[in-house]
């Protein structure tokens, strides 16, 4: 059996990833060895077998020992320890929910029930880093790759709505402080049914505004009761007005570069790149990661068609009908927050013309966001 070492098993992304892979078996295939930076020498969770003990997860020699490493333990870890490992001779798989390696050459970004083709192409070459998507990139994949499959995107905008989780366990814990510190200002007027509700709106701004730094620590502004319109860093940064990424948030640029990377096409692939952009917006779920699409398709197509194509392309996507009893109960995120389902709903032609297509779509950002496309890679490997 594969000697798989799991890294950051027990931070939000790696705990995800730990109970889909005891739902979904994978522990019957592969003999894990766990690692921690902070507890080497500790007892390992129960799906291990013969090495029960926690190794340190910056021992080169222990990691070397691996055929495959998992890690969800973040971009600094992926820094600090794959460089190293590589040079002392490593020759094993490596797949990362890190964003660190994704635009290397070496690296595919998976997510194989978009991309199996590239995956099974980079393995037959001999790749070796498999990293996972960008969570709002992943999950619109999942959700409409049937019209990038079918060629039949010329462009697209994203507006998102993105969950507190995209930052961290942290940000949930502060946004959900933060609606309990607004709860509490105005309780007793919204117990008395006759307060006003203008004086309710006025207090809750005012202790918004009245934040302190500590209350704001993870997100720097208020989110609990408003949105954030900034994601990630900024890539205009030192650049003027009319340069390429001016103004164009880290976030944002991912939506280009991963989707055009995820499905083998752009600069380095032959297929020209299909230009993607928009707004990476932070809102105040939990989470999932919801988005508006605006297609400009490269010609008319029928919107049964369209449908067709959207419901039958993978087994998790879910056709809502464009009604709004139906999107009200669909396509939220307390309605697909812990499941696999990949809905996509308010399918329309937009007024603009016939080949301007409009959607709706979610994901739970930390499954197919960031989780599962690891474990699924981890199948793919063990069972080539
Ligand atoms: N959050 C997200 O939505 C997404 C994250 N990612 C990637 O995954 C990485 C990990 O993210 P995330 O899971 O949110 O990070 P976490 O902060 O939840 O976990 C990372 C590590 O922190 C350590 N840790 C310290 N204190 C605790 C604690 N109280 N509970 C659990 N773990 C603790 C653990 O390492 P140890 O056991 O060694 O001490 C753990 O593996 C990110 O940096 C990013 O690269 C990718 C896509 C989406
Ligand atoms: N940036 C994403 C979460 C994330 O971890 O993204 P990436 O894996 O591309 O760094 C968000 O905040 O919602």
């Amino acid at each position: 059996m594969a000697l798989t070492g799991l890294v950051g098993w027990r931070g939000m992304v790696g705990s995800v990833l730990m109970d889909r892979m005891v739902e979904e078996r994978d522990f019957e295939h592969i003999e894990p060895l766990f690692f921690s930076t902070s507890n080497a020498g500790g007892k390992a969770p129960p799906q291990a077998k013969n090495e029960t003990t926690l190794r340190d997860a910056y021992d080169i020699e222990a990691l070397k020992r691996c055929d495959i490493i998992v890690t969800a333990q973040g971009g600094d870890y992926t820094t600090a320890v794959y460089p190293k490992l590589r040079a002392a001779g490593w020759k094993g798989h490596w797949i990362d929910a890190a964003s660190t390696l994704r635009m290397n050459d070496d690296a595919v970004i998976v997510l194989d029930p978009v991309n199996l083709p590239v995956i099974k192409d980079a393995l037959a070459r001999g790749g070796r880093n498999w990293i996972g998507g960008n969570c709002t990139v992943s999950c619109m994949l999942m959700g409409v790759g049937a019209l990038y499959k079918a060629g039949l995107v010329e462009w697209m905008c994203t507006q998102t709505y993105q969950a507190a989780s995209g930052g961290g366990a942290q940000h949930m814990r502060e946004l959900l402080t933060q609606y309990g510190t607004l709860n509490a200002e105005v309780k007793p007027l919204l117990d008395d049914p006759k307060s006003a509700i203008l004086e309710i709106d006025r207090r809750v701004i005012a202790r918004q505004r009245a934040l302190s730094a500590d209350e704001t620590a993870h997100f720097g502004v208020p989110l609990g009761g408003s949105l954030i319109p900034w994601i990630d860093k900024d890539l205009g940064v030192g650049k003027s007005a009319d340069e390429p990424f001016w103004g164009t948030s880290k976030e944002e640029w991912k939506g280009g570069a991963e989707t055009n990377k995820i499905l083998g096409q752009g600069e380095s692939f032959g297929t020209p790149a299909v230009p993607v952009d928009g707004y990476c917006v932070r809102v105040g779920a939990m989470r999932c990661h919801s988005q508006a699409l605006l297609f400009k398709l490269r010609r008319d197509v029928p919107l049964a068609d369209i449908e067709a194509m959207i419901a039958g392309d993978n087994a998790w996507v879910k056709l809502v009908p464009n009604t709004r009893e139906a999107t009200i109960r669909e396509l939220t995120p307390v309605a697909v927050s812990g499941t696999m389902s990949i809905p996509v709903g308010r399918v329309r032609k937009m007024a603009m013309g016939p080949e301007y297509l409009g959607a709706f779509t979610i994901g739970d950002q930390l499954l197919w966001g960031a989780a599962e496309p690891l474990r699924r890679m981890l199948r793919i490997l063990l069972e080539a």
